[in-house]
């Protein structure tokens, strides 16, 4: 594997697949190759699909968070062959969430005292079990989490629920401890690298060429 491996990460409506596609567009734009994974993968893995069902409400049970972190573990595993094509391919590979979302994402759901030891095992199996790669750099889209919301608002609707809001996105507490996860992540470097983007400046949203414009600098 060649391509430099960029993980753009934050919670629900952070812009993270609006930063995504500025990057890449940025990237080819001055001759570097660059594409995007957005991951989950939901039309394209059996993981994927079943997290479709999961976050639409159509699972009998309610997943514990192991659980369902395995289910977006396996949307990776499955998709290893199309990670390693792609960083073959370009120089750079954009990850529209990867791994630690899993860890920020299924800790948060976990009880309180479990959910360090949760982002341990979600890290060994997607890196050590799996054998996924590692991230080079990691960026945190920090973006308030009432500014975020009403971005979800806007966003077109998704292939696998037709609410407004999906399961994890309805929940605000959740939400929050989302964002402290990343806040512990950033912090301690699990998953190699990272960077902190703050998306608001004075209140109002920085434009997605700024943004992307600050995480093509920290690529270079
Ligand atoms: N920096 C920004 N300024 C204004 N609108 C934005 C910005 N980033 C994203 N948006 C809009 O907010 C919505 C959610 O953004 P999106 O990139 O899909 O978020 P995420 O992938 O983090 O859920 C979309 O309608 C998008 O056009
Ligand atoms: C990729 C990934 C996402 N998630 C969560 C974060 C989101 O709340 C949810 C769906 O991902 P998301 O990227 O928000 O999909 P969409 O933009 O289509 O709504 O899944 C995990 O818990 N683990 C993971 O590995």
């Amino acid at each position: 594997m060649s391509g430099f491996l960029l993980a753009i990460e934050g919670g629900d409506g952070a812009g993270k697949a609006t930063a995504a596609a500025e990057v890449a567009a940025r990237l080819n734009a001055a001759g570097r190759t660059a594409t995007v994974l957005s991951f989950p993968r939901y039309a394209d893995t059996l993981g994927g699909h079943m997290l479709g069902e999961y976050l639409g409400g159509r699972l009998p049970h309610a997943a514990s968070p192991r659980a369902a972190a395995v289910l977006y573990a396996l949307d990776r595993f499955e998709s290893a062959a199309v990670i390693a094509e792609a960083a073959a391919q370009h120089d750079v590979v954009v990850f529209d969430r990867y791994i630690a979302s899993n860890m920020a994402y299924q800790a948060a759901q976990a009880a309180p005292g479990d959910a360090r030891e949760v982002m341990g095992w979600i890290a060994r199996l997607e890196i050590e079990q799996f054998g996924l790669p590692l991230p080079d750099l990691s960026v945190y889209l920090d973006t308030p989490v009432e500014i975020a919301r009403g971005l979800i608002l806007r966003k077109r609707r998704r292939s696998y629920t037709d609410a407004a809001l999906d399961t994890y996105e309805a929940d605000v507490a959740l939400q929050v401890r989302v964002r402290d996860n990343y806040a512990a992540m950033a912090r301690e470097g699990l998953l190699g690298r990272w960077a902190t983007l703050p998306t608001v400046t004075a209140g109002a949203l920085r434009p997605p060429r700024e943004i992307a414009a600050a995480i093509v600098a920290l690529v270079e």
